[in-house]
């Protein structure tokens, strides 16, 4: 049983805490204010009686409510709304403030659904799809937006945005998330996750309009945070998420590293309700005593499986668990990925309270609607096989601005290497990777979308969550050690119900990656060559065990009967649950574990590439 955010309070006051709790400098030499239990279910926000006295100090329920922040100068306690000093919920966002239109001309769009479903989306591709949901009291799927009470200014953004169904994902996931329940979901790539956990929260935030923050101090009190692994799928989300909420008056900002703080600083100060971040530039902001997370109701984790692998965990680990974020069972938490290893998800358990698990087509299976193909290439034959399948592309009027090519390589000097050598074989490229600059990061990703230069040489700094049109090709010139990687991958194509191709080099050094691939391809319904069996089938490959068609039959890790802690080896130990493939657990890869991956290695606490 998780504790309540009471019961964390007193253990602290009775000392009783085994080791001793981050105080973020705001906090710090304050007298903690007696806290009012909490039962776990009566979350903050709409349909909960202004339970508010935890989140509304001096509120209608008299409580004290649970702020250590009484008697700072500044605004007043107990204020009982205006006048006491407590900004409205935006936190000191002028609402008058001029909001761009992040759809240019049509935001006076007749409110008459006349449009068109978003362009090349191809649902019929997603019927059939299996969904497994586990976990107690799963609230009922939607097929519809107008079967759910999102609210009107962001059913409105959802029509400019030309979504006329929501996706299986989204059918399922927001009335779990609306129905105030915490989840972890899997869903394929390019399946709309982003959407699927941005509704609830901008639609939670615009119900929720009793919350009040202080206001008149240099911290800020976000509603929601969700967190990113890479800089440029913060940026993404924050683009997509300033979307869904136009004139919603839901404030959404994004801080990341490798750019000046002191511009996100200014844009926070102008009052924030959902912060998008990377976990470093977060911590960075929180150690500052700049963000505070007292008030956080929606905490969303993308691409969650890498967030709480070694590279991440114990900077997530940080903001969820030793700062002053409400604790689980109080705040709601989300957690999305296309791949969720068993290990992960009994790491993810720890966030979670009462948790519902989604899986949308099968945990980390690629779709369908990626051709796959894999060509024996020997190393030094590489380039000469890049070239040959551009200039077939090129002749097949498959190279322009419309038909991009990602090209996947292990290391940053690998991608530079590439990226130069295309260049003066006259194919326009350029590169993405965790030496460059951040701003020359950004340039590259324009470059590309743009269609300037229709090659992205790049390492996995792109493998995950990047939604770019137009990527018709991705080549794996350098395969990763991971499967789960490799799906990220190949996910940067056939998206959103459009097809793609995604080719891979392999050679004996992929060796350990034989068996997985031929599997997943095998369960995409692709072509397994026959060489690629061979090399699968020998038992010194993959640790001898066959994953058989059980990878993905105990989704839930929950669901099953052997998940001790620490539990290792054999058949059961499965990341994925109940076949057996891979032996020990994540971490246990050729590589000796996350650490050596394919952008150069980011082991723990390490964030420079990434973040
Ligand atoms: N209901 C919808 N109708 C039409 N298009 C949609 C819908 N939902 C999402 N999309 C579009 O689908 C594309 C993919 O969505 P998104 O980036 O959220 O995928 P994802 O599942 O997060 O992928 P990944 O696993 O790679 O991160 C986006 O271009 C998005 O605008």
């Amino acid at each position: 049983m998780s504790a309540s955010w009471a019961d964390v309070a007193d253990s602290e006051k009775a000392g009783s805490r085994a080791k001793p709790a981050y105080v973020p400098p705001h906090l710090r030499n304050r007298q903690s204010e007696p806290v009012a239990p909490l039962p776990e279910n009566n979350r903050p926000g709409y349909g909960v009686q202004p339970a508010a006295s935890r989140w509304t100090p001096g509120g209608a329920g008299g409580g004290a409510g649970y702020r250590a922040d009484a008697g700072r100068p500044g605004y007043g306690y107990g204020g009982g709304g205006s006048g006491g000093g407590w900004n409205n919920r935006s936190g000191g966002w002028d609402r008058k403030e001029r909001e761009v239109n992040p759809f240019g001309d049509d935001a006076d769009l007749e409110p008459v659904f006349t449009e068109k479903e978003n362009t090349g989306i191809n649902f019929d591709a997603y019927e059939d799809i299996p969904i497994e949901t586990s976990g107690g009291d799963v609230p009922p799927p939607v097929n519809t937006f107008a079967d759910i009470d999102l609210g009107e200014a962001l059913n409105l953004n959802i029509r400019r945005c030309k979504y006329v169904r929501p996706t299986p994902v989204q059918r399922h996931a927001i009335p779990i998330l609306l129905g105030e329940r915490d989840l972890m979901a899997c869903a394929q790539t390019g399946s709309g996750k982003t959407a699927a956990f941005c509704f609830p929260i901008i639609s939670g935030i615009m119900r929720d309009q009793h919350v009040q923050r202080p206001r008149g101090l240099r911290t800020v009190f976000p509603l929601a945070v969700i967190l990113s692994p890479t800089r440029e799928l913060a940026c993404q989300i924050h683009d997509e998420a300033k979307k869904f909420s136009y004139q919603t008056g839901v404030k959404v900002v994004v801080a990341y590293g490798g750019t000046p703080i002191n511009q996100q600083l200014r844009e926070l100060e102008r009052g924030v309700d959902i912060l998008v971040a990377t976990p470093g530039r977060l911590n960075d902001l929180l150690e500052r005593a700049r963000v505070s997370m007292q008030m956080i109701k929606f905490l969303a984790l993308d691409e969650a499986d890498r967030m709480l692998d070694m590279g991440f965990e114990p900077q997530i680990r940080k903001i969820v668990e030793q700062m002053d974020m409400p604790p689980r069972g109080v705040r709601q938490t989300m957690l999305f990925s296309a791949t969720f290893p068993r290990e992960i998800q009994r790491l993810a358990a720890d966030f979670l309270s009462n948790y519902i698990f989604l899986a949308v087509g099968r945990v980390g299976s690629s779709t369908d609607l990626i051709a796959q193909r894999v060509e024996f290439v020997h190393e030094s034959d590489k380039k000469s096989h890049l070239m040959d399948l551009l200039h077939a592309q090129r002749e097949n009027g498959a190279q322009d601005k419309q038909s991009l090519t990602l090209v996947f390589v292990e290391t940053k000097r690998g991608a530079d290497t590439l990226e130069n050598w295309l260049c003066m074989n006259d194919f326009p490229a350029t590169s993405i990777h965790g030496d460059r600059t951040q701003q020359e990061r950004e340039v590259a990703l324009r470059s590309f979308k743009s269609g300037r230069t229709p090659i992205l040489v790049a390492t996995d700094v792109a493998a995950r969550g990047l939604d770019i049109p137009h990527v018709a090709h991705v080549v794996n010139f350098d395969l990763p050690n991971e499967i789960d990687d490799y799906v990220h991958r190949i996910g940067r194509t056939g998206r959103a119900g459009k097809s793609g191709i995604a080719t891979a080099f392999f050679n004996e050094k992929n060796a350990i990656l034989a068996r997985p691939l031929a599997e997943l391809m095998q369960e995409a319904n692709q072509e397994v060559p026959e060489w690629l069996t061979r090399y699968a089938s020998r038992a010194s490959f993959g640790g001898g065990k066959k994953r058989g068609g059980g990878r993905f039959g105990g989704r839930d890790f929950r669901r099953e009967g052997s998940f001790s802690r620490g539990g290792g080896g054999g058949g059961g130990s499965d990341y994925y649950g109940g076949g057996g493939y891979g032996g020990g657990g994540y971490g246990g890869g050729p590589s000796g574990g996350y650490g050596g991956g394919p952008s150069g290695g980011y082991g723990a606490g390490v964030t420079s590439a990434w973040d």
